[in-house]
């Protein structure tokens, strides 16, 4: 057997991770793996678990699937075919240069097993991407900690680079702006205002330390500025009864038109793919929500998904982490 390494170079593209069907029990495992994530909920597990065990689990599935059910699609969960397509895109992209494969955080592929497979394929090096854009300890960090988690049962480790936060990075911007203007030459309609809705955090993750809330607004800054016109920004998906960060999108919908805002334009910055939380809060509950305040016109503009601008803005964002490792093309 060769022992000194084939020396090929994997690339694992990850993502938070989807229940494996719209089922009540398949959200319930994917729910029950992904809530117990110490970096997701920061309360004390001996407060938590019989909570989660004992009501969370016990009501939320239910409710849950049903809002998968209205997304669902022929190939899946849209955030798990989104994101197997953007691994075919970016593994075309870079040819026999790279071996491409993608991971969940929750739910499958998991990341511990697609590191095992890209090291028994021959790669001593791999870079691990979270398509997170702005850095959250309960997404970057967590995506961190389970793979350093399953390297730390391996003998012989492959050398790790993974992608940081890109959150300002002139390529997202561009991609962003490019994407949202070809979204807003689409309406029908004239937008009196933009909004951003990134996912929200508790309050309290910003006072400890995490750079999320401050990432989210500059990157809403610098898209604004690109798009010369300012935007609305505001956090979505409230979880549990803490305080989240503020402005709710939720509340922001229902309070726009009463402030003369009747046509509205929202599209998610935070998200590189189009998901549960964008095509079923938003685009269905959120349009609800606008419409019977008295809006007349509400447009959801998607995510990057694997849209032109999108996959070129990770091909450069890869190829730079790349640096030094892929012999040029
Ligand atoms: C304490 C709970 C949650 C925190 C903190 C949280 C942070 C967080 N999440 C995303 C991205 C996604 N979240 C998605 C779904 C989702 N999120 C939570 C809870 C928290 N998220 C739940 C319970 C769910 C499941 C659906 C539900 O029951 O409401 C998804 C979509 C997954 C899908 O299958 O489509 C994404 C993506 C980020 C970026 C983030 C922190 C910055
Ligand atoms: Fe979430
Ligand atoms: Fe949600």
């Amino acid at each position: 057997m060769n022992r000194t390494g084939s020396g090929r170079i994997g690339l694992l593209i990850v993502n938070l991770g989807t229940p494996d069907a719209p089922t009540a029990p398949a959200v319930k495992r994917y729910l029950a793996e992904f809530l117990s994530d110490r970096r997701v909920v920061e309360i004390p597990a001996i407060v938590w678990q019989p909570i989660l065990r004992g009501i969370v689990l016990n009501t939320r599935p239910r409710k849950s699937a049903h809002a998968y059910q209205q997304v669902w699609t022929d190939e899946g969960s849209p955030l798990a075919a989104i994101t197997k397509r953007q691994t075919s895109a970016i593994a075309e992209h870079f040819g026999d240069r790279l071996v491409v494969d993608y991971a969940m955080r929750y739910g499958n592929p998991a990341i511990g097993d697609r590191l095992e497979a890209m090291k028994a394929a021959g790669c001593d090096r791999i870079l691990i991407a979270p398509l997170y854009p702005q850095y959250c300890g309960a997404t970057t960090a967590s995506v961190q900690d389970a793979a350093f988690a399953a390297l730390g049962k391996m003998r012989w480790q492959p050398a790790i680079r993974t992608l940081p936060s890109y959150y300002d990075d002139p390529a997202y911007i561009g991609a962003l702006k490019a994407s949202v203007e070809a979204s807003l030459a689409a309406l029908d309609f004239t937008p009196d205002a933009l909004v951003a809705s990134f996912h929200g955090m508790p309050e309290r993750t910003r006072t400890l330390g995490d750079p999320y809330a401050d990432q989210c607004l500059e990157t809403a800054r610098l898209l604004g500025e690109a798009l010369g016109r300012p935007l609305n920004v505001t956090f979505q998906s409230r979880f549990g009864r803490a305080k989240w960060l503020e402005p709710a999108t939720d509340t922001t919908l229902a309070a726009l038109p009463g402030q003369g805002v009747r046509k509205v334009a929202l599209f998610a910055p935070g998200f590189s793919a189009d998901c549960l939380e964008t095509l079923e809060e938003i685009a269905i509950r959120g349009r609800e929500t606008f419409l019977s305040a008295g809006g007349t016109n509400f447009a959801y503009m998607p995510c990057l998904n694997d849209g032109a601008a999108g996959l070129e803005m990770l091909e450069i964002l890869l190829t730079r982490e790349l640096d030094g490792w892929l012999a040029p093309s």
